[in-house]
């Protein structure tokens, strides 16, 4: 599913600014079918293993093994169950053994050609493989190519929450390529659009209203549209992850709606209930409903985020989640969790406007106890 025209012409590169660690993430068509010699030119002649799932297998492993096994660094590829429920410690330990039994040492390479779950899964596998392999993201859904694919965050999911186990592993080299964007399934595409809205949320209001009028394009996989909303996007995390990779500070503000998010995940038990970027999507439109019910934001906000994401066909609603609605105290238990907790206190990422994100490090658990369970309440029986 590559352009056999596309040249590097087409092709847009970011850098995420981080010293010696620092990276390119390349952005555009036909990137799968150069992989070999885009690899060669800025990571040298070191052999690869690739970690893929079987849907994305399916339609784009021959294409990448074919690019690898030219020039002869291609030991072998390794295909995985997909969804979220593989990004655990089920899966890690299998994965970690038949990276070890290819062979694989330390300046060679992990390549990640997967969704957000292969990318996180794979990246924790090369950071814990001989304390440490070099690895490449080569991300092939609209979330991974604008979010989880740059920044290095790596790890998986336990019943306790979210990511709860993992390492910073920066990438050496990301590889975009929005051809292989045309294979994504529609509500795989509309999940990865909560992680492009965000950006805008968070602090870009003039690119969250340039999504407003020209989301149809980026949904119709237009490629001038599409490359701006994966470019703008990877500029802004690269610039934030360039400052504080490591999220003292700034970086906290990428966990937009991720607080609630999070917690819906596990209470749905990391399975197609609910994607997420279905769940972030409901997360952030509580976020900013939260922010306008204390006060930091006009109620307007709120309501022209819920719209945005409706227009989308996103969820913006506990409601919205099939099945049984989630327990208030089960949430209590599951946010207490949250990485961004800070001497037992809740962490929220609340907003003072659309673009204007701010880091809230004193909730109190009983406010958000009562505007919860008023959400959770106000599903019930839809
Ligand atoms: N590390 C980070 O900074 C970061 C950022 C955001 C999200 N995440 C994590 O990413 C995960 C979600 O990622 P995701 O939404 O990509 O999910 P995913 O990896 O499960 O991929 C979505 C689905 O689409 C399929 N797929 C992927 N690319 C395809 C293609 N081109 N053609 C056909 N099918 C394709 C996959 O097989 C899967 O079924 C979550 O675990 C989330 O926590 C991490
Ligand atoms: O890169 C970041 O930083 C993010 O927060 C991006 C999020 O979209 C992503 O879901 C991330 O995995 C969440 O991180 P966590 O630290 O809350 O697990
Ligand atoms: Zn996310």
């Amino acid at each position: 599913m590559t352009t056999a025209t596309a040249t590097l012409a087409d092709v847009r590169t970011v850098n995420v600014p981080l010293g010696s660690r620092a990276y390119d993430v390349l952005i555009g068509p036909g990137l799968v079918a150069r992989a070999g010699a885009l690899i060669g030119e800025r990571l040298g002649p070191a052999r690869c293993a690739i970690v893929t799932d079987r849907n994305v297998a399916s339609f784009h492993l021959a294409a990448l093994e074919a690019a690898l096994g030219a020039d002869g660094r291609l030991v072998g590829s390794i295909v995985l169950p997909p969804g979220e429920s593989t990004k655990s410690f089920r899966e890690l330990e299998p994965l970690c053994e038949r990276l070890l039994d290819t062979g694989l040492e330390r300046g060679d390479l992990v390549v990640a050609l997967g969704g957000g779950v292969i990318g996180d899964l794979a990246g924790f596998a090369a950071a814990i493989l001989r304390r440490g392999v070099r690895f490449v993201q080569i991300p092939t859904s609209l979330l991974a190519q604008v979010d989880s694919s740059v920044g290095g965050k790596t790890g998986i999911d336990t019943p306790q929450g979210k990511n709860l186990i993992g390492a910073f592993h920066q990438p050496g080299l990301v590889l975009a390529d929005t051809d292989v964007l045309g294979t994504l399934p529609e509500r795989e595409l509309r999940a990865g659009y909560a992680e492009v809205a965000k950006y805008g949320l968070l602090g870009d209001a003039p690119f969250f209203a340039w999504l407003e009028k020209n989301h149809p394009s980026v949904f119709a996989l237009d490629p001038g549209p599409l490359t701006h909303a994966v470019e703008t996007s990877v500029k802004a995390k690269a610039g934030i992850v360039g400052r504080d990779e490591t999220e003292q500070g700034e970086r906290a503000l990428l966990n937009l709606g991720h607080t609630f998010g999070h917690a819906f995940e596990a209470w749905c038990g990391y399975s197609d209930r609910l994607l997420h970027g279905e769940a972030i999507s409901i997360g952030m439109c509580i976020a900013f409903r939260f922010s306008a019910a204390q006060g930091f934001c006009d109620a307007a906000a709120a309501d022209r985020v819920a719209a945005h994401f409706t227009a989308v066909g996103l969820p913006t609603r506990i409601g919205d989640i099939p099945g049984d609605k989630p327990d208030i105290e089960a949430m209590m238990k599951l946010m207490a969790q949250d990485k961004k907790v800070r001497h037992g206190k809740l962490t929220f990422i609340l907003a003072r406007g659309v673009g204007e994100a701010f880091i809230a490090r004193d909730v109190p658990p009983d406010t958000v106890r009562g505007f919860l369970a008023g959400e959770i309440g106000a599903s019930a029986g839809r």
